[in-house]
Parts: structure tokens; C-alpha cells; sequence
């Protein structure tokens, strides 16, 4: 058996050393919908968490969600990646979340055309007092969670709020996927790679109130508004295109994005245990009151992460100018609403740890080492 998947991963470029290192447990609910189906195999092949990282995967589905999972299951079996270890399958949670390291919560129902966010609500965020249960119970101590599901980041507030003993910055909601869109739009009104737009960021809320920022924007090193040099397109075009992405797509496709934001869910994951410098990536995590922002609302803001599962908000920038202060203020206002709205679901407050560092670690290290 160990010498097949040494040979195996020797087939793939993976060194004997390498394939031995410690087994992440990664939990991923709606494991059978269409993100899920996108992103597993990524996981799977060693994107998520570097190619030297192991993974048993844990698969979390409805009771009807079972049977197609089995068939999602075949298929990875089928890919033969050398750094599977195991798949489970199962539609209880306590199980699906036994001794994670890791969880990415998709599983929810996605907006239909002419839907919003907030028509999402009341069916999914109960979903989310049950798993963050589920998690505080089951998981590992320093586990980190991703909430991709919508409305991702009220879901992670509900996640947290039912998980009291883990501390709440562990929670994070998906905002990567906005980003992505972001870069890729001023990419393609420059003419430059990807590669070489950095800095942009996304504030608040994942919805249509989002507030794409380019003040610190680079474009080849240079300020993105100056190379645009053009603030109607940037208010006009680009901010609402992004903010309403996710809508153009349900249009287009007749669903939900799936593929970009499995691949977002990647990227997200990759930098925050793989490290991804000095670039700066949008997380929306637990406000500690940092850029004048209320406590305790999931709001996405601009951080760095140097790896192994920790996250530094960029607090050495300016502050926001008038434009950006009032689109800043719109999504948080509309967080707070969406808190109100869920204040059923959150049994204690969520405050009920201080620390603004993403939470031990010394142990997160030990973890993910
Ligand atoms: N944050 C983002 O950037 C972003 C981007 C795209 C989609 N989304 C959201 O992600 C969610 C999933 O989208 P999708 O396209 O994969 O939907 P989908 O309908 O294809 O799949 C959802 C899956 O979740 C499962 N599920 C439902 N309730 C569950 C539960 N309690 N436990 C475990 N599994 C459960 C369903 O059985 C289904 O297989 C939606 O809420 C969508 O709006 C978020
Ligand atoms: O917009 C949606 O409902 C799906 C997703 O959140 C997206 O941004 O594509």
C-alpha cells in the first residue's frame, strides 16, 4: 500500500518526504452541488492546500443530497490523486465535522433569477446555527472555516454565534470571489495581466452593496486610478458590474456562479494556509472595530497571510476619502440589518472572545505543520 502511493506520487512529482506529511481533515458541506462538484477535485489534486498536504475528505450532504454524492465520491476515487487519504459521506454533521482542520460551508440553497440575497435568509441561515453546533461539538479546536453558502457573511456570524468555545476569528466568509472579479475587470480596462494588478479590495457585505475599492489599487506597481485615469467608468462601470456580478452570471447562465467561486474558495484557502506574502487579500472576518467599523459583524476587509491558517488585517493605509467612507457605511449598514434579521439564530453574543489575531497560533501551527 505505502510503497504503490509512494510510487504513485513519485509518478506525479511528488517527493517520498513530501507525500508523508500530516493528513488535513477538510470538511466541505453541499459537497454534491455545483460549487462542490467544481471544487473537489482541486482540493483533491493539492491546490487548496499545497502538493506536500494529505487530505481526508469529509463530505457533508442533505439526506437526498446522499445519493448523487456517492456519485461525486466515484469519481474522485477515479482521479486516483495521490493525496487522498479517505472520503467520507455523510448527512450528519457531528460526523461530517469529526476532528476537522478545516471546513468550507457551501451547502445552502443558491438565489434564483430576480432573487436577492436577502430572499435567502430565512432558508439558510438556520442551516448555519445547526452546523456552527455541529462544529463547536465535532471539530478541532483551531479548525478554520470558510462560509461560502449566501448570504456568506451573516451565515458566518450564525456559524460562530452557535459556536461558542471556538473563537469566532476562526470564522471567515468568501469575499475572494469579488476580488477576483475586481481584478479582472481592471486588468481587462488596462491591458495588463492579472498578475500584475494588486491591492484591490473588497469592503463589507458579499451582496450588491459591496464596495469594490481601488484607492490602493496597483497596476504595475503604479496607482490603479491613475493608470484608469477615468472616475466614471471606475463609479459607473466597473463598481456596479462587480457589485452585481454574481446577478449577470444567474442571467447568463440561468444559475449561480459555480466554477469561479470554487476556484475563489481555493485561492482563499490556498493563501491563508499556503501564505501569500505581502499581496493583500479580502476576507471578510469578524469587525474588531478596526476602520471605524461596528464589532461583530462579518465585514470583508483587506488582510495578508502568511500561512499556516493565519490572517493580519492591512491596518497601514489611509483613510478612506468621502467617496469611499459612504459606500464603506451603505454595506455596513446593510450588515447590521441582515444581524437583525437573524437575531433568532444567535443564541449568545459573539464577542465572547477579544482577541483580534485569528486565534492561536501556536496551535494552528502545530495543526497545519
Ligand atoms: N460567497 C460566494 O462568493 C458565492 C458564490 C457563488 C455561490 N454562492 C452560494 O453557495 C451556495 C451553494 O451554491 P451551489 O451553486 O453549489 O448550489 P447547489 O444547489 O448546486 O448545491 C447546494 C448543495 O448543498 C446541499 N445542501 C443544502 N442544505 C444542506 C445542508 N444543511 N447540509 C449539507 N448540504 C446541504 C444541497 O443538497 C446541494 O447539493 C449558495 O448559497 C450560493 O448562493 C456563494
Ligand atoms: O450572486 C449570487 O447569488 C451567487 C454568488 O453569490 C455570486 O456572487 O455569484
Amino acid at each position: 500500500m505505502l510503497r504503490s502511493s509512494l510510487t504513485t506520487a513519485a509518478r506525479r512529482g511528488l517527493s517520498a518526504a513530501a507525500a508523508e506529511a500530516p493528513t488535513k481533515k477538510v470538511a466541505v458541506t453541499g459537497a454534491a452541488g455545483a460549487i462542490g462538484y467544481a471544487m473537489l477535485m482541486r482540493i483533491a489534486s493539492g491546490q487548496m492546500f499545497g502538493p506536500h498536504v494529505p487530505v481526508e475528505l469529509q463530505l457533508l450532504e442533505t439526506e437526498q443530497g446522499l445519493k448523487p454524492l456517492r456519485g461525486v465520491a466515484m469519481e474522485i476515487k477515479d482521479g486516483a490523486f495521490p493525496l487522498v487519504r479517505g472520503i467520507k459521506q455523510t448527512a450528519d454533521p457531528n460526523t461530517g465535522f469529526g476532528d476537522a482542520d478545516v471546513a468550507v460551508l457551501v451547502g445552502a440553497r443558491p438565489r434564483g433569477p430576480g432573487m436577492e440575497r436577502a430572499d435567502l435568509m430565512s432558508a439558510n441561515a438556520a442551516i448555519f446555527a445547526v452546523q456552527g453546533k455541529a462544529i463547536n461539538d465535532a471539530a478541532k479546536r483551531d479548525i478554520r472555516v470558510l462560509v461560502v453558502g449566501n448570504p456568506a457573511n451573516t451565515n458566518a456570524l450564525v456559524a460562530a454565534a452557535n459556536a461558542p468555545d471556538i473563537d469566532p476569528a476562526q470564522f471567515m466568509a468568501m469575499t475572494r470571489l469579488d476580488q477576483n472579479r475586481a481584478m479582472g475587470q481592471v486588468a481587462i480596462k488596462t491591458g495588463t495581466p492579472v498578475r500584475d494588478v494588486e491591492r484591490v479590495v473588497i469592503w463589507g457585505n458579499h451582496s450588491s452593496t459591496q464596495y469594490p475599492d481601488l484607492s490602493n489599487a496597483l497596476v504595475n506597481g503604479k496607482p490603479a486610478l491613475d493608470v484608469i485615469n477615468d472616475t466614471k467608468w471606475v463609479r459607473e462601470e466597473f463598481i456596479p458590474r462587480v457589485q452585481k456580478r454574481g446577478a449577470e452570471i444567474i442571467g447568463a447562465r440561468g444559475a449561480s456562479s459555480a466554477t469561479s467561486a470554487a476556484s475563489a474558495a481555493i485561492d482563499h484557502m490556498h493563501d491563508l494556509f499556503v501564505g501569500s506574502g505581502d499581496a493583500w487579500q479580502s476576507l471578510a472576518i469578524r469587525s474588531d472595530g478596526s476602520y471605524g467599523i461596528d464589532k461583530d459583524i462579518w465585514y470583508s476587509v483587506p488582510c495578508r497571510c502568511p500561512g499556516d491558517g493565519v490572517y493580519e488585517r492591512v491596518l497601514d493605509i489611509p483613510p478612506p476619502d468621502e467617496y469611499s467612507a459612504a459606500m464603506m457605511d451603505a454595506t455596513r449598514k446593510e450588515l447590521l440589518e441582515e444581524r437583525d434579521a437573524v437575531k433568532h439564530l444567535l443564541p449568545a453574543a459573539t464577542g465572547k472572545q477579544t482577541s483580534t489575531k485569528p486565534a492561536r497560533k501556536k496551535r494552528a501551527k502545530k495543526a497545519t505543520a
